[in-house]
């Protein structure tokens, strides 16, 4: 089972929302889709469950020995971007409702439904009117309802919006779990932190091309390995620094310190020895970066390879 997507591409009228992606989903895994405001997360989402077509490219999903184009609704469990509970309803008939539509048995549904409630500490509310919850309590309802059919893929739209710190343990965990039932998970959201700790992959979009690609673990090492930072043990200033500009990619520089991204055809012996020219050097290290931060970098470096692109 796995889901393949060969140079796909979106327009909506003049707008390319999805430029030429090509990935793979692999069962089993958490497969986290990032991207600023704009990027195209849904409009491949859409394409990825049916509801929108693709100009070109291909969706290819194996399952059992059949093919599909989008992922079928029998082997899906969906939260879609625009929630929609019944508010005036119980959590129990909101659930009953999704999970009779799945068709989940009776004895299944009171078992699983148990089981949901009480990891969202939400049991003592299964007769409560769903309006009487707090927005993120309803929202767990939401999580609850597109998984109690136990589907083989899922696919989250923005999961942790809108839940406090607290309650965004909580769907990792509820992730975590979805993994260990065997489901694969298809997840957007801007929330990097959540997404470091338990995505298996991450594809980062940026004005619907694929900026960075890969599993995370891979994508973490690569960083670290780019980024040296520096401590001096005088202050240093934009002019003591100009020189080392021109031949390294300065990420930051605060009083003392420094951050340099370095390429593997720059050896540090080279770089220590521009650094020493600078001022004494205290502190020389790799440091790991945080996803949020390559995400930024990454997300930065190719606006600003379109921008060249579109003046050259
Ligand atoms: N139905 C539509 N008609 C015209 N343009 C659209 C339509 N849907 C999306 N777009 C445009 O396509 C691009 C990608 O939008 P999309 O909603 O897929 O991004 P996104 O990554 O999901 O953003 P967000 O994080 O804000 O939800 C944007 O420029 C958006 O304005």
């Amino acid at each position: 089972m796995s889901l393949i997507i060969n140079n796909l591409v979106k327009r909506h009228q003049n707008v390319v929302a999805v430029n030429k992606l090509s990935f793979e989903v692999q069962a089993g895994e958490i497969f986290a889709l990032l991207g600023p405001n704009g990027a195209g997360k849904s409009s491949l989402v859409k394409m990825l469950v049916g509801f929108s077509s693709p100009n070109s490219g291909s969706i290819e999903l194996t399952d059992d020995g059949h093919t599909y184009t989008s992922i079928p609704a029998h082997l899906l469990g969906y939260l879609p971007e625009d929630r929609g509970l019944y508010p005036e309803k119980t959590l129990k008939q909101n659930l009953q409702f999704f999970a009779a539509l799945h068709g989940v048995k009776d004895s299944e549904f009171t078992q699983r439904c148990a089981y949901w409630l009480g990891k969202f500490n939400l049991t003592e509310r299964l007769n409560d009117p769903l309006k009487s919850l707090s927005k993120g309590n309803q929202q767990k309802i939401q999580l609850i309802t597109a998984i109690l059919h136990k589907p083989k893929w899922v696919i989250l739209d923005e999961p942790f919006s809108g839940l406090d710190p607290i309650n965004q343990e909580l769907v990792v965990e509820f992730l975590a779990q979805l993994r260990k039932q065997g489901m694969t998970v298809i997840l957007s959201a801007h929330q990097m932190a959540m997404v470091e700790k338990l995505a298996d992959r991450v594809l980062l979009l940026n004005q619907g091309e694929s900026v960075l690609y890969g599993k995370l673990s891979d994508v973490l090492k690569n960083a670290q390995n780019n980024v040296i930072h520096i401590t001096f043990k005088n202050a240093i200033t934009p002019q003591s620094i100009s020189k080392l500009s021109e031949t390294y990619c300065i990420e930051h520089m605060h009083a003392h310190q420094l951050a340099i991204t370095v390429t593997e055809q720059q050896p540090l012996n080279q770089l220590l020895s521009q650094l020493l020219t600078i001022g004494e050097v205290c502190e020389f290290k790799n440091q790991a970066q945080s996803l949020h931060a390559i995400y930024l970098h990454a997300v930065a470096e190719h606006n600003a390879q379109r921008v060249q692109g579109t003046t050259l």
